[in-house]
Parts: C-alpha cells; structure tokens; sequence
C-alpha cells in the first residue's frame, strides 16, 4: 500500500490515481464508474460478469465448493447472439465491484424481463448447457461458495432484485430509468432520483452468562438455530429495538449491550443486519416464547454451542439426522455473532 496522498487533482480521468493507496484507488474509481455512464460503458469492455437467471446465480461445482465463473464483453455478447439477443440488453447489468487492478465488475439477470431489449428472457436449461454450469439458489449455495464470491453474489442478487422491482416512478407511475452503473433510477417526467434501499435489522445474541439463546422460525432448514433478528420500527434506536425484540419473541428484558459488527443481508430484500451481544438480569431467564413469531427458543450451553461451529456443513450434516442442531453457514453474520461469544468474553458497554 502506498502512502495516501489526501489531494485529489482532475486530469484526463475524474481523479488523479498518483501516490493513493489502493483501497482509495479502487474506491475513486468505483464512484467515477458510479457518476460517468460514458466510463462505465468503457469499464465494461475489459470488465467482467457474473451471470444470474430470475436472481439466481450461475455456478460451477468444484469437489465440496461453488465457484462463481466471470464472463467478458466478448463472450457475454456472442452467447446473446447466440440465443438471438441483441446486446442492448447488457445494459441492463449492474456494477458490483472491481479487482484491486481496476478491472469492474458487473451482474446480469439473463431471466428477468429486460427493459432495454424487447426480447423475452433466455432459457435456463439452454443457457447452463452453454455455459456447463447451473443457476443455484443463492440462499442454498451460500454454505459451499467462499466468503468474497458470497459477499459479491450477494450484492448483485440485492440490486438485481432492487432494479426489477423498482421499474416505475411511485409519484408518477411513469417508467424509472437506470443509470449505467446501476447505483439510481430517475423518473424522466419529475427527475424523483430512486436510490437502492437496506432496512436496519437487529440481531442480538443473547446470553445469561454461561449459556446463550438461539432461536429458529419455521421456514429455516431443518435443525437451524440462530440469533434473535427484527426489523428496525420508524422512529427507534438501536437499542430500543434490541429491547423491543427480544421482550416480543422470548418474553425476556435485555439488561446490558455490545455491538459488535454489521452486514449487508439480500434474503428476501435488501436488510443492514446489525449484530449485538445482549446479557438478561440474572435469574430472569424463562423463556416465553412468541409463536407467531418463533417456532422454537432454547439456551444452550458453551460447549454444545463450540461444537456446533466446527461443524464443516452444518446444513447436511442435520440432514443426515447427525446432530441435533446446527448453526447459520460461516457467512452470515449470525454466524460470526455465535462464534465472537464463543471465542472470548465480551465486554458489555452499553446500558439499554
Ligand atoms: N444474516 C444473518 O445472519 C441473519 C440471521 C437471522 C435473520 N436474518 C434476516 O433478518 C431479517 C429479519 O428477521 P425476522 O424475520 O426475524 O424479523 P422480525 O422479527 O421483525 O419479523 C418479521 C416481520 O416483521 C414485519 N416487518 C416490519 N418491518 C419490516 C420490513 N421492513 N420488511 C419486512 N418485514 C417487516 C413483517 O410483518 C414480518 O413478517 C430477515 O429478513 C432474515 O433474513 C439474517
Ligand atoms: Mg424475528
């Protein structure tokens, strides 16, 4: 890394790259990609795709693990022509990132209906016969695929999904427009700019001191525990939503908090998951459990808890009827959450 340099001069490009470290590069050159359609068109050309089918990923297996494949310009206009697309169509595809030498990335949905071209979506058999790889539910796919291909299928997944269900002014009904890059929309009759959305979501971990309390709904996988999760209500803080959520779905009052990390989470819309360790006033610890929220709630001990985590695939595992519970993929923030009480004691901060 080189020394950050702190003066951003204009020349030939937005900004002048010259003696900045490369996160600050990377993240210049995004935002230009972000504000100049013209650049973005340009990073196209050298840049590369991840390819989606109804916001489902396109896959290769490897052994045990996902790989998501990139595609170039090149190869992503010939499989259009192909299938008798024109390649108008690649302007529907959103920016997700770049590599640390500047080559973008984008995403593109070959199911969705395409507003810039008016032919229908591809078909998916025919599709991953060509590209010898198949569209995989991401939700699924996320305890086999690496932590970065993860976080980047997630990202495409949540903006793809923003942009399909975003397609109309809610003032004028009229038809939103996309910018390039994919990060807004405008209404061309009133100029309403649309940007994509994240709703606060808490998730705390709760713990009496010795044990900690995982709870599971209905549609998880079979066996799944994790931590306690609710959206933010209009008008809360953090912690009045922590309170809030537990006492609604345990029946329990939250005495001390910690915050200890956040995430981008795309299942089912776009949620900024904000994790928390939270402790109970001792001796308060019966659970009534909330059945319209909770199918089941429980403590569970340190050391039941350890050897959950090291479970490599807890999701197969259970299934295989091995184990008795299992824990959210290492991915979610969940996960990191269980595996932080785990590991070392946390210093609780926070009065609520
Ligand atoms: N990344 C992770 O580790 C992780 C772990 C657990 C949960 N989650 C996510 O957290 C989210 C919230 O958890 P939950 O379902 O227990 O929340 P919740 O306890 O608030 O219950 C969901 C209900 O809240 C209501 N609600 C209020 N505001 C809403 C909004 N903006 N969007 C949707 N519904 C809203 C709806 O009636 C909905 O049925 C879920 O989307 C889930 O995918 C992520
Ligand atoms: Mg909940």
């Amino acid at each position: 890394m080189s020394l950050y340099c702190g003066i951003a001069c204009r020349r030939k490009s937005f900004w002048c790259y010259r003696q900045l470290s490369t996160y600050v590069t990377k993240t210049r050159y995004l935002f230009e990609l972000k504000e100049d359609d013209d650049a973005c068109k340009k990073a196209q050309q050298t840049g590369a795709f991840y390819l989606f089918h109804n916001l489902a990923p396109l896959l290769q297996k490897s052994g045990h693990q996902y790989l998501a494949p990139q595609h170039s310009l090149l190869e992503l206009e010939r499989l259009l022509g192909k299938f008798g697309q024109d390649s108008q169509r690649i302007e529907d595809s959103v920016l997700i990132g770049c590599s640390e030498q500047q080559e973008a990335w984008f995403a593109l949905d070959l199911g969705l209906n395409s507003s810039s071209s008016i032919n229908a979506s591809l078909q998916k058999p025919e599709v991953e016969k060509e590209l010898t790889g198949s569209f995989t539910e991401l939700r699924k796919a996320l305890y086999q695929l690496n932590v970065k291909d993860a976080s980047l299928l997630s990202t495409a997944q949540a903006l793809l999904r923003w942009h399909d269900t975003h397609q109309f002014c809610s003032r004028s009904g009229q038809p939103t427009k996309k910018n390039m890059a994919g990060s807004k929309r405008v209404c061309s009759s009133n100029q309403i700019i649309y940007y994509p959305q994240m709703a606060p979501v808490v998730i705390t971990l709760v713990s009496d001191g010795t044990r900690c309390l995982l709870a599971r709904q209905s549609f998880f996988p079979k066996g799944m525990y994790s931590a306690l999760a609710g959206f933010c209500d209009i008008g809360e803080s953090l912690e009045e939503t922590v309170r809030r959520e537990v006492a609604e779905e345990v029946g329990l009052e939250v005495e001390r908090l910690h915050y200890s990390a956040s995430q981008h989470w795309p299942f089912p819309n776009s949620s900024l998951m904000i994790a928390c360790h939270a402790t109970v006033k001792p001796g308060q610890t019966e659970i009534r459990l909330n059945l319209r929220e909770l199918e089941a709630a429980a403590w569970f001990r340190h050391d039941e808890v350890a050897i959950a985590l090291r479970r490599n695939n807890p999701y197969t595992q259970q299934q295989n009827g091995a184990f008795p519970f299992c824990l959210p993929p290492k991915f979610a923030i969940a996960h990191q959450l269980i595996k932080e009480w785990v590991e070392k004691p946390i210093r609780f901060t926070l009065p609520v």
